[in-house]
């Protein structure tokens, strides 16, 4: 199929992205994939063709619950049987999992990507995790003679289905060169940020900023709403000025109905805010805004709504204090 010398892994997530390259997947990266040639659980089916046709890589998915690769091994990817298979058959293989648990067992576990890694191989990890994780999974890559990258990505579903998300890497600069193309297809720009740990650190500082905007927002939305203001007009006037942004803008009007498809899960949203709290807290950095948003995400978690998209955070704002 490629006239590429590159084969790719995938060992993935669901729910956000079946990419489009070679991978132990999440849904997440089942949406990068997806233009590379990826698997989800999401199906695109005229999408992928095209991204398969443009990206012309050969890859292997594999997801821990394995029917979510179903729709990519239909489309020609190939089914990896474990991370280690998966990154023995591959030439540079991508991860993107939930949490840091789940990048450490998929890379480091019984049959995790280390064991079928070897000098010439790379390992990219996409998924948004602290920089002791991947410190120590860049360390367990490395002594296998095989190089390492992470690269945790900005943008939500649109933009992984689209290709334009942005990756935020650190590691083996030969790898981030040899892998550069496959960012290309998947994200519409790329930064090479040095040492490992840096690429998770922007990431979360991002993350952190995003999930105050959302929580801030919501107060606003429904502020306005108590006194009497017209919420769509909210949005508007948000719009027109200084603070707008896509996301208010985007995910806006689906507040106002109480709609909350999930692109980025809330529960997702207070992991990376807790991992951004810790590391504050490690540099000696007071981040009280940060703090406190957390606080309302995980009481949100806890009442139900960590499988909903994060701008369900409203619903956790949502109780009368004069009742
Ligand atoms: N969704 C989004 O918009 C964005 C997400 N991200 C980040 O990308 C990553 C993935 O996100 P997303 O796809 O939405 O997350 P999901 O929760 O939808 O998917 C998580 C994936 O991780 C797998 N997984 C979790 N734990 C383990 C484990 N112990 N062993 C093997 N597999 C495991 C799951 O497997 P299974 O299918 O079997 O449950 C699943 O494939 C997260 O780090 C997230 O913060 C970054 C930017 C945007
Ligand atoms: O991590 C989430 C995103 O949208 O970026």
């Amino acid at each position: 199929m490629s006239q590429l010398p590159t084969l790719y892994g995938l060992v993935a997530t669901t729910h956000f992205l079946l990419p489009k390259l070679p991978c132990v997947m999440s849904p997440y990266i089942a949406l990068m994939l997806w233009e590379l040639v990826l698997v989800s659980s999401f199906v695109w089916p005229d999408h992928l063709e095209v991204i398969c046709t443009a990206a012309r890589y050969d890859v292997t998915v594999w997801n821990r619950s394995t029917s979510k690769c179903d729709p990519l091994i239909s489309e020609g990817a190939k089914r990896g049987e474990s991370p280690e298979q998966t990154a023995a058959a591959c030439d540079v293989t991508f991860a993107m999992l939930a949490d840091p648990a789940g990048a450490m067992e998929v890379a480091c576990g019984p049959q995790g990507a280390v064991k079928g890694l070897s000098a010439g191989k790379g390992y990219v990890d996409v998924s948004t995790v602290d920089d002791e994780t991947s410190k120590a999974i860049a360390e367990a890559v490395r002594k296998t003679g095989a190089e390492f990258l992470e690269a945790p990505v900005s943008g939500s579903k649109k933009p992984a289905v689209d290709g334009t998300l942005i990756f935020l890497t650190a590691g083996d600069k030969p790898l981030f060169e040899r892998a550069s193309p496959m960012l290309d297809v998947m994200g519409k720009s790329k930064f090479y940020l040095g040492e490992v740990g840096n690429g998770a650190a922007m990431k979360l500082v991002v993350n952190m900023v995003m999930g105050s905007m959302m929580a801030s927002f919501s107060e606003g939305l429904l502020l306005g709403a108590k006194t009497g203001l017209d919420p769509k007009t909210i949005i508007e006037v948000i719009g027109q000025g200084a603070i707008s942004a896509p996301m208010f803008a985007m995910k806006g009007p689906s507040m106002v109905e109480g709609q909350y498809p999930t692109a980025f899960p809330l529960k997702h949203q207070q992991k990376d805010l807790r991992l951004a709290v810790e590391l504050a807290d490690k540099v000696g950095q007071p981040t009280p805004i940060a703090a406190a948003v957390n606080d309302l995400y995980a009481q949100a978690k806890s009442n139900g709504l960590g499988d909903e998209d994060f701008s369900a955070i409203i619903e956790a704002l949502k109780v009368n204090v004069n009742a």
